[in-house]
């Protein structure tokens, strides 16, 4: 499914967060959005994903408006993982992730052998079929994003909206996702802050600056010393890594004074 944003803004208080974003995401495409903290990736993905309404400008699937769709609508076409969503609740993770087949239910008729089947591939997807049984609230951080994500799965849309979801996860499961999010045929856009994964993994990075997209294209083309400087405000390298990608080595924040070894070496035991 093609996601399309065109001139979006959204405002907090008469502020701008996200300014005139215009952006377009091929089918089967996997793009990051990267930025720093406050630039307007959690708003921008949520405009994308119907839970903001822009004052001005237009968000669209396959080339459709969905400004006037209603949030069950939009759920059949997108699922969204959101920047650590809580969900303190007494249920098992197989009912956690059930809650993604809510939008292809009727009210009130409970899980048929369609959304069993469709919750136990979700979940064996991320590797949590052995904790199906377990209570929620049991879950380590790692696990419980990793059940948001089958809950997503399990929503089987066309495109996924991801804020940050290799928080909490280990380096293992971060390129088991990566894997995941870069074989599905589903449109996606994953809001990271590893650049270095982003620049291995996605087909295209999008870069927010004060909530403008300043950058668009292959992760080369976006990720360079001066951006690194001047976005982040860090000193950084860009070289490649083992596998022929393009690599982050950072070398100090911009505007902190150069730092001294002060401790002393210690006596060897
Ligand atoms: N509902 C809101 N009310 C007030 N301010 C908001 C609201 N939503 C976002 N903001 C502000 O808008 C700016 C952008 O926030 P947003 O969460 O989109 O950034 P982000 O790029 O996702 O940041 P991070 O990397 O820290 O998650 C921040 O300054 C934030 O405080």
């Amino acid at each position: 499914m093609r996601i399309t944003a065109e001139e979006l803004t959204w405002s907090v208080a008469g502020t701008p967060v996200v300014r005139e974003v215009s952006t377009d995401i091929a089918p089967g495409e996997t793009v990051g959005l990267l930025g720093p903290n406050g630039s307007g990736k959690s708003s921008l993905l949520r405009c994308l994903a119907g839970l903001r309404a822009p004052d001005a400008g237009t968000v669209r699937y396959d080339g459709m408006s969905v400004r006037d769709w209603s949030a069950r609508r939009i759920a059949r076409h997108v699922a969204f993982v959101e920047q650590d969503s809580g969900a303190d609740s007494d249920l098992r993770v197989a009912d956690v992730v059930g809650l993604g087949r809510t939008p292809f239910r009727d009210r009130w008729r409970g899980p048929d052998a369609t959304d069993r089947a469709v919750v136990a591939a979700a979940l064996d997807r991320v590797g949590l079929t052995a904790l199906a049984g377990r209570p929620w609230k049991a879950l380590s951080g790692g696990e419980r994003q990793r059940a948001h994500i089958a809950r997503a799965l399990a929503q089987q849309p066309y495109g996924l909206l991801l804020d940050e979801p290799t928080n909490h996860l280990d380096v293992k499961h971060q390129l088991e996702l990566m894997e995941l999010l870069t074989d599905t045929d589903q449109t996606v856009l994953v809001a990271l802050h590893d650049l270095s994964l982003a620049a291995r993994y996605c087909d295209r990075l999008l870069l927010l600056h004060h909530g403008r997209l300043i950058a668009s294209g292959p992760p080369a083309a976006v990720l360079t010393a001066e951006r690194l400087a001047e976005v982040f405000e860090v000193d950084a390298a860009l070289t490649t890594d083992a596998l022929g990608h393009p690599a982050v080595t950072y070398r100090r924040p911009l505007g902190a004074p150069p730092r001294t070894e002060t401790r002393a070496p210690q006596p060897a035991l």
